[in-house]
């Protein structure tokens, strides 16, 4: 039986998806498989047990890649699957930015007692005013399935868009449209977008990548919009360029206590996601992954090991080995295999960085001895006997 815990509240449409092999456990420490959302798992220690964590989400940085690497444990995610939750959110972001939405609606509100409420209105509207954002320049900085569907659907609104993103996968230039200007330093967005919103992972090079020194490059007046990640943003030099007027508006999904009490910040909380279609999206695919790397021992979608995918296996046994991705590796597992009398009938191995992932079918059953010969060898981290 395959024990699953989840360290978040995962739609039921995704979890139902497991078959009777599976079943779900409380205790982190005994579960093999690890379903897990926005939940901190840095300070959590990694069982034995554990073989696989799939956060049914984008953001990974809640995760420990390398701990999770170096004890074998691949990490997957859900490229994808909530990017349209993300999108409408941020394109309603705009929208309020633009206009007083939120403040023509708080005085309705104010005013609801009011029996003559339909014409007052008619004096106080002129209080919550604003502009179209049709015309505009909207720069996107990070143009991957976030990124690219906003610049896509600000075009179709007549945005002028200005999209960048120095490592665009071939898939993700595809997607995007004509329309949208490719500009090959954000230097340029700074400088000449109305909008700007950022679409990046939290990563060494994008921490705090909106400071003091990058704000002042930008219009007066200008729109900000972060959906990805606080840090992304310095909130001592926002919340200054908030009260200076230089920035109008601060729009993110992640407030925190400084922010939220910060002048013109329209903030969520954590909500990009918070779709029913999004929540469904990200646990069907995370359950996806954890399946098909549980049975058949493929990796698709991980973000601290290679992809490596052999279908489904069709031959007497199948193992699999986490391992470093140094020399002779493949030789000293062959010949390991050899040495037991076996024959390999099909092999793939893939690197990522400093970790590898080979999977082997044999012509016969493994053994306890093999798998102990593998363990042997120096830089193997995991061996699993897959079937
Ligand atoms: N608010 C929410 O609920 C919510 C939901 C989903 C994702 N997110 C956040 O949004 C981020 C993006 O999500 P996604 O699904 O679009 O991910 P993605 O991996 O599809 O796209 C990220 C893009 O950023 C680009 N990038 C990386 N470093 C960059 C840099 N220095 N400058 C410019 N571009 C850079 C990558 O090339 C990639 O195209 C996630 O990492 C996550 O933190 C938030
Ligand atoms: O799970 C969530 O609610 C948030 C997900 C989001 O931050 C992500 O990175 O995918």
């Amino acid at each position: 039986m395959v024990k699953v815990n989840c360290l978040n509240p995962i739609s039921k449409v995704g979890t139902s998806k497991f078959t009777d092999n599976y079943e779900f456990t409380d205790n982190f420490e005994e579960a093999n498989a690890v379903l897990v959302r926005s939940a901190a798992m840095h300070d959590m220690e990694l069982s034995d047990n554990l073989l696989a964590v799939a956060r049914a989400g984008a953001g990974v940085n809640n995760i420990p890649l390398d701990k999770c690497a170096e004890k074998g444990v691949v990490v997957f995610n859900t490229p994808g699957a909530n990017a349209n939750g993300v999108k409408e959110l941020v394109l309603c972001g705009m929208l309020l930015a633009s206009r007083d939405i939120i403040g023509g609606n708080k005085w309705v509100e104010n005013n609801k007692e009011d029996e003559n409420i339909n014409k007052t209105m008619e004096k106080a509207k002129k209080n919550f005013a604003g502009n179209e954002i049709m015309g505009k320049k909207l720069g996107v900085i990070g143009l991957g399935a976030i990124g690219s569907l906003i610049a896509n659907a600000a075009t179709e609104l007549g945005m002028e868009v200005y999209g960048y993103d120095p490592f665009i996968s071939v898939d993700g230039a595809w997607r995007l449209s004509s329309e949208v200007k490719h500009v090959n330093t954000r230097e340029e967005i700074y400088k000449e977008c109305d909008f700007i919103t950022v679409h990046t992972p939290l990563l060494d090079d994008t921490r705090e990548m909106i400071n003091k020194d990058t704000i002042a490059m930008m219009k007066d007046g200008v729109v900000i919009l972060n959906f990805a990640r606080d840090l992304l943003v310095c909130d001592d030099d926002m919340i200054a360029a908030l009260e200076s007027g230089k920035v109008k508006r601060y729009v993110t999904d992640f407030p925190n206590a400084k922010i939220a009490k910060a002048k013109n910040v329209i903030a969520t909380p954590h909500l990009g996601a918070s779709t029913e279609e999004s929540e469904d999206n990200c646990a069907v695919m995370a359950v996806k992954e954890l399946k098909d790397f549980i049975e058949n021992g493929n990796i698709i979608n991980s973000v601290n090991y290679p992809k490596c995918d052999l279908g489904v296996c069709d031959k007497v046994t199948r193992i699999t080995i986490c391992h470093k991705n140094i020399p002779n590796m493949i030789g000293q597992l062959s010949s390991a295999v050899a040495a037991e009398g076996m024959n390999i009938s099909d092999m793939v191995d893939k690197s990522r960085g400093d970790y590898a992932y080979t999977i082997m079918d044999l012509d016969s059953k493994a053994t306890a001895e093999l798998v102990e010969k593998i363990e042997a060898i120096e830089g193997v981290i995991k061996v699993r006997i897959v079937k």
